[in-house]
């Protein structure tokens, strides 16, 4: 799950801070390629003030609410992995083609619906653009 929000943060340019004590592959490689920092521990007091924007995805729903509650206390915006009420921002499900980009949200609903919709739109624009490619090298 982090792995996927941050290539999205990545995308955008973003600074990125991973605190984890454990990194799968991607991580790891963005790590050793300087696209990321890993900070190799737990979380501690202080890590989420630190930051701009915060995303508390650790599997331990304690941690991800102390790290929730330091986030608001420092009025930084916090994004809950496991508790969509909490939720400063949440991520929606998005596409990039060309200089445009749509962004699907159901308001934490069901972010499963949300994807389904990115893929759907995803082959509409594509099959509109192989018949409009089509269309023109008709003249
Ligand atoms: C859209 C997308 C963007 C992204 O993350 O990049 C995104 N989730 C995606 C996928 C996905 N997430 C989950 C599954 C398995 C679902 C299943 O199988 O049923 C899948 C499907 C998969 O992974 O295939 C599980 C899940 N997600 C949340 C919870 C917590 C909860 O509901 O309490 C749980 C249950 C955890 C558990 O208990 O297991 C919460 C959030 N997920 C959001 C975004 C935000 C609301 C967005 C909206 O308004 O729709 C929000 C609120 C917070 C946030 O994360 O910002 C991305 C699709 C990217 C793409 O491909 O386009
Ligand atoms: N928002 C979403 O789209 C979405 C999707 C799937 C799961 N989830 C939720 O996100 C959370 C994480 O899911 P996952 O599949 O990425 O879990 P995961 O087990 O793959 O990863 C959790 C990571 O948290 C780290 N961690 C544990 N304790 C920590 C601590 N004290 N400090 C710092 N890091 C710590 C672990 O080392 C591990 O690397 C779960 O609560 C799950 O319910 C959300």
């Amino acid at each position: 799950m982090a792995e996927r929000k941050v290539a999205k943060l990545l995308a955008a340019q973003a600074r990125v801070r991973v605190i984890s004590p454990a990194a799968g592959n991607l991580l790891l490689q963005w790590a050793a390629d300087g696209q990321i920092e890993w900070v190799n521990r737990s979380y501690a007091s202080g890590d989420a003030a630190a930051a701009w924007l915060v995303f508390a995805a650790t599997n331990d729903p304690e941690v991800n609410r102390a790290i929730a509650a330091e986030a608001e206390a420092a009025g930084r915006l916090v994004n809950v992995a496991d508790d969509v009420a909490r939720c400063a921002f949440t991520v929606p499900a998005s596409t990039r083609q060309g200089g445009v980009q749509v962004a699907i949200s159901t308001f934490g609903t069901d972010p499963a619906k949300a994807k389904r919709l990115r893929e759907l739109l995803e082959s509409d624009i594509q099959d509109g653009t192989a018949r409009f490619q089509a269309e023109l090298a008709k003249d």
